[in-house]
């Protein structure tokens, strides 16, 4: 069912400090910030040659990511996100083997202008699991 890995999501409280550690220390070409209101995050990008790395700050009063950074203050790795060629048919066959998908259950357009969806941590080991439509 997945496909390619995406990326990988880094939960962070100050993005200004996240990137210049991306960029200064580590040598990487990122993105412009961008927020996202539907998902209550801003984000930055790393374009890596066989992946990307999302950088996430809270955006709002009511983000996903604000209960995840107060128990990780100083930041942490929040999801990996996986590519699908049908992102309905697999969110339908996880129902089907008891997976919970977060949300009203039905896909939003994500920070790549494409379908995503969240998969609950606690069935997939510990990891909270984005899928995204190819
Ligand atoms: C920019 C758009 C998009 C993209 O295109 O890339 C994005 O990436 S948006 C990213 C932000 N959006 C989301 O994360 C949406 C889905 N997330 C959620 O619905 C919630 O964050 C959550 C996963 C249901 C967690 O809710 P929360 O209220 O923060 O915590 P709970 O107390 O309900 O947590 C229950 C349980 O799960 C553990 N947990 C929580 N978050 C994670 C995590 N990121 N990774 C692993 N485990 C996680 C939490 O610790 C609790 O465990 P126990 O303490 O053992 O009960
Ligand atoms: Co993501």
């Amino acid at each position: 069912m997945i496909g390619r890995l995406n990326h990988v999501a880094i939960a962070v409280s100050d993005m200004e400090a996240a990137t210049a550690i991306y960029r200064d220390t580590l040598g990487a070409e990122i993105s412009d910030k961008v927020a996202q209101p539907d998902h209550g995050v801003s984000t930055v990008f790393i374009n890596l040659p066989n992946t990307k790395i999302e950088l996430l700050e809270p955006l709002g009063d009511a983000s996903p990511i604000a209960k995840f950074l107060e128990k990780n203050p100083s930041g942490g790795i929040h999801h990996i996100c996986y590519e699908v060629d049908d992102i309905l048919a697999a969110r339908d066959k996880l129902v089907a083997q008891g997976g919970r998908v977060l949300g009203d259950g039905n896909p939003k357009i994500g920070a790549h202008g494409k379908p995503v969806l969240f998969l609950h941590p606690k069935d997939f080991l510990g990891t909270l699991t984005e899928l995204e439509q190819a």
